[in-house]
């Protein structure tokens, strides 16, 4: 993010600000609302919530007046108040995708069977798309990154979440020529595997956050989606399916890691490297772990004080998540590049995996639920096993069997609601990529 504050900054002085549209004002979006009302040459022109009250909110944490918000019912009002240079709140969310002087539109609702609608009709009317929500990309990313350029737009994940912090890091190890052997992140939220949005009801209220989010991150979801979002974004896989998720100590995290991420002939974890990774008691941080063959840079490393090799971290000691995202609106329109984005198909899959006993014939639920959570697997063994893509098990999805807890769901085992246009986006993804995943 070189030089981005002068570049805003010119933004500014010459009146050219960037208008973004953000759709979702919950625990992120608002947030994000009020720090790009404080940055210099861009906006959060017009935002969207199904619940009204939230966009108002996020405004007037922001510190923006009454007297500067315009309440948008028709796409119409919407330009009109835009022009005005008035900040707009409306619960249409259609609206994002549409208003004229929207240039880049954010997704912040967390929720694929939005998120597929949201950036589809954004990009088809030329709007840049920058996808918060981790959890829609992993599922369908590779059919948006396609979409975009043929829209002649950009599709890309967001800075400040881990996979985008941990990709400026990838992306510096690699421009100066080191090999990078893991990349990864610290686990936040203490694993619970069996948790469900009533049991941390307690802490989501006492942490203003939304419970099914929260569980989400409990039960390890949105840690298995990040390192999805990674793995596609670079091609390096899970070592095992879900990852090992060693620990190290907060104290000499990189001096753990450069021992943990060896290979297991040589003292460590791990059967291969170029891998993703995530590590218990460092977070909230994002990490490379890099390498040499070269003696001097060796030497030179150690001289440096980063240790004695032959592997070394990288580490970022924190990521702001949504505070980070403006960034990623900005790079967007100034420098034309996006932050993070599939290289192509998946290399990985979130899949599924059943929080409990379940039965034949009961309907099941997805992320941030009662009776299922997410893993990482390979795009390989997914296809070759039919694991049920995760973000796929909404809460019409029926059991076809008895499985035990802990089961990775197949195809077989489970009948998809294929009525939703996430269903069919990803059908025809799996198309584009003739990866041979049956989805019927
Ligand atoms: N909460 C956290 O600590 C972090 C969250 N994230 C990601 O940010 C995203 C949002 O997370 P949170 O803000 O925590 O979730 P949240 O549940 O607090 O907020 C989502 C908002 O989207 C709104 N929404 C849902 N459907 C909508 C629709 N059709 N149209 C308009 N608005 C709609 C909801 O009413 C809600 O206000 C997720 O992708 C999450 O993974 C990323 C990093 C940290
Ligand atoms: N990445 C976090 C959740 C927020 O994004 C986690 O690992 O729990």
């Amino acid at each position: 993010m070189l030089n981005m504050d002068k570049k805003l900054a010119k933004r500014e002085e010459e009146g050219k600000i960037i208008r973004a549209g953000i759709v979702g004002a919950g625990q992120m979006g608002r947030g994000m609302v009020t720090q790009m009302a404080l940055m210099k040459g861009i906006m959060p022109a017009i935002v969207s919530d199904i619940k009204f009250e939230n966009v108002i909110n996020a405004f007037h944490y922001a510190g923006i007046s009454d007297e500067d918000i315009a309440v948008a019912k028709t796409l119409e009002e919407a330009n009109r108040y835009m022009e005005q240079g008035k900040y707009v709140a409306t619960e249409n969310s259609d609206l994002i995708s549409q208003a004229n002087l929207v240039e880049v539109a954010i997704d912040v609702t967390g929720v694929p069977e939005v998120g597929v609608k949201i950036a589809i009709d954004a990009m088809n009317n030329k709007k840049h798309v920058v996808m918060m929500d981790v959890e829609t990309d992993v599922v369908i990313g590779s059919y948006l990154k396609k979409l975009g350029d043929k829209n002649g737009v950009i599709y890309t994940g967001s800075a400040g979440d881990e996979p985008g912090a941990v990709m400026e890091l990838f992306s510096f190890a690699r421009a100066m020529g080191m090999e990078v052997v893991v990349m990864g992140k610290g686990k936040n939220n203490k694993l619970d595997y069996d948790c469900n949005p009533d049991t941390v009801l307690e802490e989501a209220t006492r942490r203003k956050m939304s419970p099914r989010m929260l569980t989400s991150f409990k039960d390890g979801t949105k840690t298995m989606v990040e390192m999805t979002a990674m793995s596609n974004a670079t091609g390096f896989v899970p070592d095992v399916i879900g990852g090992h998720g060693p620990a190290a100590s907060p104290k000499d995290r990189c001096a753990d890691l450069n021992q943990i991420f060896r290979l297991k002939k040589d003292g460590g974890i791990l059967d291969k490297h170029h891998v993703v990774e995530y590590v218990n008691g460092i977070a909230p941080g994002v990490f490379v772990t890099v390498t040499t063959e070269n003696e001097e840079i060796a030497y030179q490393m150690g001289y440096h004080s980063m240790g004695p090799g032959p592997l070394w971290t990288l580490y970022r000691p924190y990521h702001l998540c949504n505070l980070e995202t403006p960034l990623t609106v900005a790079k967007i329109v100034i420098d034309h590049e996006p932050t993070i984005i599939p290289l192509g198909g998946p290399v990985s899959e979130c899949i599924t995996v059943a929080k409990r006993d379940l039965k034949a014939g009961e309907t099941i639920d997805g992320i941030g639920g009662y009776t299922t959570y997410g893993s990482i697997a390979t795009a390989q063994e997914t296809y070759e096993k039919g694991y049920v893509v995760y973000a796929l098990v909404n809460k019409n999805t029926r059991m076809k069997c008895d499985v035990k807890k802990g089961t990775l769901l197949t195809l077989d085992m489970v009948d998809l609601d294929t009525s939703t246009q996430l269903y069919q986006v990803r059908k025809e993804q799996d198309k584009m990529y003739n990866n041979g995943y049956a989805l019927k």
